[in-house]
């Protein structure tokens, strides 16, 4: 990791992709899956790599990905630089990821975490996380707000309550923290599946900005077609 630094912090992005897709069920890794004739993967490395706020994008991938040499990636560098030490659980991808780029980022320089799965990053979320963090102590993550009544179901799937919904929120990402909090908290952190919940078990409040639905994590394959007309159909959504 660099020294103290006076300069403006820099922000990289990191982008987990060492994933299986298990629950999507397909040929191979998910994030490779055809979305308007490219890889899934290719949209929020475009979207992350044309963004003027970011410095750098790492795409972590798993050290046996056989995916990635398949494909063009030249107009994407050199901002983009792919990192072949993806870890067995998505927290084990991002932190080997911090890892490796500790020789170039700073303590205070900030690190968005972008899910590979999350094809449709627009431009204007990642503004809007920059700008409304820039001067946070923590930082923080895009969220929406649950807009369904909420049922916890039984071990038969009946009704066993209804869960209050107010102040609950659905994580997305972009998740965005400074370098050396996020390596710290990652290093103590078991079982999260998210950055921010790394920081909250370190017992700091990340906060939530709102986004907004149309960047939907591809878990199933519907989920896919939703992604396909979102990107289709953008224009007027912002
Ligand atoms: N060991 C892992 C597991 C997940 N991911 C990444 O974390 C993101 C979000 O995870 P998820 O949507 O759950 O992807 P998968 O783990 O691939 O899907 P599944 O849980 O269905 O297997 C994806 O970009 C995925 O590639 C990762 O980098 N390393
Ligand atoms: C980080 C995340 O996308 C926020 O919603 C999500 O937690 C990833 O979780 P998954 O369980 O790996 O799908």
């Amino acid at each position: 990791m660099r020294a103290m630094q006076t300069s403006p912090p820099k922000h990289f992005a990191i982008v987990p992709a060492a994933g299986s897709g298990a629950r999507m069920a397909s040929d191979r890794p998910k994030q490779y899956l055809p979305l308007l004739g490219q890889p899934m993967i290719r949209h929020a490395l475009a979207t992350l790599c044309a963004a003027p706020e970011i410095d750098k994008v790492f795409v972590i991938l798993s050290v046996g990905d056989a995916e990635w040499a398949r494909y063009d990636w030249r107009d994407l560098e050199p901002k983009l630089v792919p990192l072949f030490c993806g870890g067995p659980t998505r927290a084990d991808t991002v932190l080997a990821g911090l890892r490796a780029i500790a020789g170039e980022a700073s303590a205070a320089d900030w690190v968005l975490v972008h899910d590979a799965a999350r094809p449709c990053l627009a431009p204007w979320h990642i503004d809007k996380l920059v700008r409304e963090l820039a001067h946070d102590e923590v930082g923080g993550l895009l969220g929406v707000q649950v807009a369904d009544t909420l049922k916890r179901a039984d071990e038969h799937r009946h009704v066993a309550a209804t869960v209050p919904r107010d102040s609950l929120w659905q994580a997305q990402t972009p998740q965005m923290f400074r370098y050396i909090m996020l390596r710290r908290a990652l290093e103590g952190a078991r079982n999260v599946t998210d950055e921010a919940s790394a920081i909250e078990a370190a017992g700091l409040r990340p906060r939530l900005i709102e986004g907004d639905a149309t960047n939907l994590k591809v878990t199933y394959p519907l989920d896919l077609h939703l992604a396909e007309w979102i990107l289709n159909n953008r224009e007027g959504m912002n």
